[in-house]
């Protein structure tokens, strides 16, 4: 790869000809609704529109803290201004581009400000003619924005839960865009240090979708923070007979690691991300009672020649133990977190190291839809399995046909 925080001289710059131009900021947040493991699908986005920004001008993506989120429900916990090293490795989002936390920016700018904010929307007379063309424009606000104007003219808003940020500019933009396209914007368009992208999920990935190797790049780059591997590892270890070894899952820094499928062998248990909560009525169809999912799970130990099983879930101890009541001979394993890592690392900690567990078994099922088993299946393709071991659902009683996930193999 191309190291990306070496910047290249200045060619076409606002500044006089022939000096360096100054780094400029690029900062994103998403519709307060979304989950985690969406949240993740824009950042990959929002990272490859910050690398293709770097081939002409040197721009730093800001890491939009954590925090707040609908699924986070553990009220204990203090989840706002949750750092990204909390979640993720640093140095490996930094192999691919530059990025810092929003505290180290706000330090940098000595001021508790934004520069620039556009509100991200759609365009309010849809698609002309039914068909999608690439376009952005400033128009007026659709919709009740988050962000007020105060006597002193500073724009508030929510700014991550950090109360005295504000911003100097807000304007909406209607957008029908590649992420990517957001460059000639951002380029011609904004002049100032920090530019933020409001509702970023309204950016699709275009041509940097799962099938392109930008894509894989971005989303290879996003390597758990290695507190929360250890973890994990120690889990598998201590309980599912499972090492990197034995299991051919050996981790190497991203940028070197290119593995064939059916190169990973895997621990020997099965692993289920078991999805419940919200998904039981906005999936109804789809999400199998536990009786059912019970007896999909023994059918894959059997045909597996396995008797260890994860489960990787939202459900709470009673659905867990009903859940375990159905197996006899199987032993069936839940992580469960210390009070100690549950106030460090969150409720967010806690779903990352069920991924991790859920990424080594020798065979994965997860749940229709689900963001949180999409991750865990390219988590797999990154590891090496075997797609015939990855891209499976449970399906429920009422399916008369249970289309199983599409496979997004992993391109280098
Ligand atoms: C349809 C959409 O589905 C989206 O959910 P979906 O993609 O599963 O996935 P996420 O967007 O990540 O939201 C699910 C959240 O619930 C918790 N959670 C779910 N499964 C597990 C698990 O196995 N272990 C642990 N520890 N936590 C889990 C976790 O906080 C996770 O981020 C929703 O976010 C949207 O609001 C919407 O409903």
């Amino acid at each position: 790869h191309e190291k990306v925080d070496v910047f290249k001289p200045d060619t076409h710059s606002h500044a006089e000809f022939g000096e360096a131009k100054s780094v400029r900021y690029l900062l994103y947040d998403v519709n307060p609704g979304e989950g985690f493991n969406l949240r993740r699908d824009v950042f990959m986005r929002v990272a490859n529109l910050v690398k293709f920004l770097n081939d002409d001008e040197p721009w730093v993506l800001v890491l939009p803290p954590w925090g707040r989120l609908y699924h986070w429900k553990s009220q204990d916990l203090n989840q706002i201004k949750v750092k990204w090293s909390t979640f993720f490795d640093l140095a490996s989002l930094r192999e691919h581009i530059p990025v810092i936390e929003f505290e180290d920016y706000l330090t940098v700018m000595g001021e508790e400000v934004v520069e620039e904010i556009y509100y991200l929307q759609r365009y309010k007379e849809g698609w002309t003619n039914g068909k999608w063309e690439e376009k952005m424009d400033i128009r007026d606000c659709i919709d009740r924005v988050p962000y007020q104007k105060d006597e002193d003219g500073k724009w508030r808003g929510w700014f991550f839960g950090y109360e005295n940020v504000y911003a100097k500019k807000f304007a909406c933009l209607s957008v029908q865009s590649e992420a990517g396209n957001m460059k000639s914007f951002l380029m011609k368009n904004t002049t100032s240090r920090s530019v933020m992208l409001e509702r970023a999920e309204q950016v699709i990935h275009g041509q940097y979708s799962e099938f392109s190797s930008m894509f894989w790049i971005a989303r290879r780059s996003m390597v758990f923070a290695k507190h929360l591997r250890d973890i994990g590892d120690e889990f598998r270890r201590e309980y599912l007979d499972s090492t990197d070894e034995n299991d051919k899952t050996v981790l190497k820094s991203w940028t070197q690691m290119k593995k064939n499928h059916g190169e990973a062998k895997g621990g020997p248990y099965i692993s289920v991300h078991l999805r419940r909560k919200d998904y039981l009525y906005a999936h109804k169809e789809q999400v199998p009672s536990l009786k059912y999912a019970a007896k999909q799970i023994k059918e894959l130990l059997k045909k597996n020649k396995l008797k260890k099983v994860f489960i990787a879930s939202d459900c709470d101890e009673n659905d867990f133990e009903t859940l375990k009541g159905f197996f006899k001979k199987a032993e069936i394993y839940r992580y469960k977190p210390t009070q100690e890592i549950r106030e460090k690392y969150k409720d967010g900690g806690v779903a990352i190291i069920d991924q991790w567990i859920a990424a080594h078994a020798r065979h994965f099922v997860g749940t229709y839809v689900s963001t949180f088993s999409f991750r865990i299946q390219e988590e797999r393709e990154i590891l090496g399995f075997d797609p015939e071991t990855t891209f499976n659902r449970l399906c429920s009683e009422s399916e008369e046909e249970c289309e199983q996930p599409s496979k997004w193999k992993i391109v280098y």
